[in-house]
């Protein structure tokens, strides 16, 4: 068989929304005084941004083909990751069968080993691995989701993730998740804004719209078994990323101390089968929310899974748009998904990965249809209006 050949690998940076969707203009509810890790920092404590959350920016993966074929992807690594990309894993990529993406991977993954394993690194390689993905998907004039098995229901149905879940229920999406607003060094008092913020949205919601809470690493197991305990009167359905991603420990205890019904979910922060598998072996949560732009790409995303389905743990990915929708809608154990509400009030519907993608498929009434996922690759073009700096040639 005639396989086309890797002729060229191409690293680009973007700003301003895209896959770093932390990156966004004043007055976005997704930087409004949100706990974090640095809130016990009174000066961090307002904005993400003021510490440095947008730094990284896009990094924009091209791959080229002998054919002529050209897949590409969007994670969140900026100039680190092109640089990576072009000065150290083109090697590994160039001059390859587009079909060989394990071997690719492995060497890319093996290779980084003694600067890598997790972070910045690991979205690098999980960019170049979904440009691989576009890439043979688009050689052999398919949709990622069929590559990895076809799809296992006819849609998407997802929760929301944003300020205001009353308006994502209006929008008929299946739930809300809240960031949270105060850590425990804001003490009492900020619990009981917490507290208050849960109380009133329920009140917004009614009874049977699920409500969950997004932490972002900003807890301690105390405060998040208190947060957890006095929260379960307002229903909350789940407690996300109570705590720093290494404390694997305090997870596990969490997910003894939280009230029977409350999930624990935790994951977005995690990379790799060997960080996913401490989190199931170890009993931290009810649901993993790996990021296939950030875990390993959809090559490793296929191994955690599996991974957590013997475990009978669910995986609801984090974000990640096209990415994450060809996985999810392959896969029995990811029966729904996320979506980010990048509109700065959280009041309408707009592309996650808004402005860089165009075709990016929204939901609609909290739906996407397994067809609107039917074009090559991931179905996605990058938006011409989009200014692309390539600051490494190799
Ligand atoms: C809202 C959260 O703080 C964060 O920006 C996104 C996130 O963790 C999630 O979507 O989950
Ligand atoms: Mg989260």
């Amino acid at each position: 068989m005639n396989v086309p050949v890797i002729k060229q690998i191409r690293a680009y940076t973007v700003r301003g929304g895209g896959a770093d969707y932390h990156d966004q203009g004043g007055g976005h509810w997704i930087d409004d005084h949100i706990a974090t890790p640095m809130s016990r920092y009174e000066k961090y404590r307002q904005s993400r941004q003021s510490f440095g959350i947008n730094v990284l920016g896009t990094l924009v993966v091209e791959i080229e083909a002998s054919d002529g074929t050209v897949g590409f992807a969007v994670t969140t690594a900026g100039e680190i990751g092109a640089y990576i990309v072009e000065k150290h894993l083109a090697r590994f990529i160039e001059g390859q069968k587009v079909t060989d993406i394990e071997k690719m991977w492995d060497q890319m993954f093996n290779a980084t080993l003694y600067y890598g394993r997790k972070g910045v690194v690991i979205n690098t390689i999980s960019g170049v691995d979904l440009a691989l993905w576009d890439l043979l998907a688009k050689v052999r004039g398919e949709p990622v989701h069929q590559l990895l098995g076809g799809p296992v229901r006819d849609q998407l149905q997802f929760y929301a993730t944003g300020a205001r879940p009353d308006l994502a229920k209006e929008m008929g999406f299946i739930g809300g998740k809240m960031p949270l607003h105060h850590g425990p060094a804001e003490g009492e008092e900020g619990l009981k804004k917490n507290l208050a913020m849960i109380e009133d949205m329920r009140n917004r919601v009614g009874d049977d719209f699920w409500l969950m809470l997004d932490c972002w690493m900003s807890l301690d197991t105390n405060y998040a078994t208190r947060l957890a305990t006095k929260a379960h009167q307002y229903g909350l359905k789940w407690i996300e990323e109570a705590l720093p991603p290494d404390d694997y420990w305090g997870y596990a205890e969490l997910r003894r101390n939280v009230p029977k019904g409350m999930l624990v979910t935790t994951g977005e922060h995690e990379a790799t089968r060997w960080g996913f598998r401490l989190l199931l072996e170890m009993g931290c949560c009810d649901i993993i929310q790996p990021d296939v732009g950030w875990c390993g790409g959809v090559t490793e995303l296929i191994k955690i899974s599996a991974l957590a389905d013997a475990h009978n743990v669910l995986v609801v990915p984090h974000g990640s748009s096209v990415y994450s929708y060809h996985f999810v809608i392959t896969r029995h154990n990811s029966p729904f998904a996320e979506f980010l509400m990048m509109a700065p009030k959280a009041d309408q519907v707009v592309p996650m990965f808004n402005p860089l993608l165009l075709d990016e498929p929204v939901p609609v009434n909290g739906r996407i249809s397994a067809s609107a996922l039917d074009k090559p690759g991931f179905g996605v073009r990058l938006n011409p209006e989009c200014k692309l700096v390539r600051p490494y040639e190799h």
